[in-house]
């Protein structure tokens, strides 16, 4: 089956899209990429996604939902045509959509007590609608109605994709957000381990468009925090943050981690260069992902990191020295595009909704029981033939 995933993570930075060949079920799913690309943002839009997360009108993300409806639709038709396909040799399209806000820990609510929820928008009726391919997207909020934080969900492709006969292997993700999965060999999904870790590039992003207003909107390849210096007092205090040490499952989004927070870095006293901000937030988030051994439990043999910030050349130096004499290796390295790669989970995780097979770890999001992901967008009558 060929399925396109589309994922626009919290550095809203684009949609990452990846066209995939699926065979099989799960464990012994093959998962082909056949064309994997990103349709960037212009600046102004990332903007608009960003503010819309912490405090947009109801209006604006009414008009958020129909507009990034229009752009992952065109995120899809853009890999079809990528990969010299048409659209009627798509069978499903497995959408994430964009987080604009996450409260995994929950809001009092009157009468039912803490109620957790969490939201994705760009319109699957939109993407079904201009693609004529049935759409499933809205993921987590089955895992959240089940008692679960919805998120992460790409551990359970991790644990499919990662595994390794005999290696233990930590993978991470260094996206807006940074999260880890443990993979132990084996063939069962016993033993698998993750959660969110933090910082990531949504921190480093947000103060470069700060620190540049506007002009620049990150740290390419981290060569700003490779200049400068990380600040001993500062990352001891960044390390306290409450987040690194809860216990799992947690996840966090741009409540935590987003401009406020960058905010608070610039305003506060130390008087730091960008350079040596940056360093700082840059050793932040590796130690943050160090620090996640504290609940793991077993050995391991490898870390293989994905997401944008692969290219982040201070991140990465940092993470080696932090796991050391531990390796740490790349999804490239091992065949996945490090950018596409939560697109390719979107892929699968739609791939297993339309086989009736359930798509969230328990173990890592918390919830009660394993559940079937996703609301489904029939393109026409014969999307029920996908779920046959
Ligand atoms: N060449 C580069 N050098 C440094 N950083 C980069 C480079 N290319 C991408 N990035 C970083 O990667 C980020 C995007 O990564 P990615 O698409 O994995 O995140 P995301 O999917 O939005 O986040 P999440 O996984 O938290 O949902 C950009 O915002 C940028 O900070
Ligand atoms: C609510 C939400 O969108 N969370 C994202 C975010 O970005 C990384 C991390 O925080 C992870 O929890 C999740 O994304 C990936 C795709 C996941 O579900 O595994």
């Amino acid at each position: 089956m060929k399925v396109i995933g589309l994922m626009s993570g919290t550095s809203g930075d684009g949609v990452d899209a990846a066209l995939v060949e699926i065979a099989g079920r799960t464990p012994s799913l093959q998962v082909k990429t056949l064309a994997a690309e990103t349709l960037a943002y212009p600046r102004t839009l990332q903007q608009r996604i960003l503010t819309a997360s912490v405090s947009g009108t109801v209006g604006e993300i009414c008009h958020l939902n129909a507009l990034l409806g229009e752009w992952f639709a065109d995120a899809a038709l853009q890999i079809i045509r990528a990969a010299n396909l048409r659209p009627a040799d798509v069978a499903l399209i497995g959408s994430h959509g964009q987080t604009v806000h996450h409260l995994p820990r929950g809001i009092q609510a009157r009468g039912v007590g803490s109620i957790r929820s969490t939201l994705q928008i760009a319109e699957p009726a939109v993407i079904a609608e201009r693609t004529g391919i049935t759409t499933i997207a809205n993921f987590r909020a089955r895992d959240v109605a089940a008692g679960g934080q919805g998120a992460p969900l790409t551990p359970a492709v991790h644990a499919l994709l990662f595994r390794h006969p005999r290696r233990a292997r930590l993978v991470v993700n260094l996206g807006g957000i940074s999260n880890v999965t443990y993979v132990p060999p084996g063939k069962t999904d016993e033993g698998v381990m993750a959660f969110d870790t933090g910082p990531a590039n949504m921190v480093l992003d947000s103060l470069v468009a700060r620190m540049t207003n506007g002009r620049l909107a990150m740290d390419r390849d981290g060569k700003m925090a490779l200049r400068g210096k990380a600040d001993s007092r500062l990352l001891s205090k960044l390390l306290a943050h409450p987040f690194l040490s809860q216990r799992p499952p947690k996840s966090t989004g741009r409540e935590q981690f987003g401009a406020a927070l960058a905010e608070e870095l610039l305003e506060a006293p130390h008087k730091l260069s960008m350079e040596d901000l940056l360093a700082t937030c840059s050793a932040w988030t590796a130690k943050a992902v160090g620090a996640s051994r504290r609940w793991i439990r077993g050995h391991i043999d490898e870390v293989v990191v994905g997401g944008g910030g692969v290219r982040n050349r201070a991140i990465m130096a940092q993470l080696s020295a932090v796991f050391a004499p531990v390796p740490v290796t790349t999804f490239d390295a091992l065949g996945w595009d490090s950018k596409a790669f939560e697109a390719v989970a979107f892929a699968v995780l739609a791939y297993r909704t339309a086989k009736g097979q359930w798509g969230n770890l328990p173990a890592v999001t918390g919830a009660t029981h394993p559940v079937i992901l996703g609301a489904i967008v029939p393109a026409g009558p014969q999307w029920i033939r996908l779920f046959k």
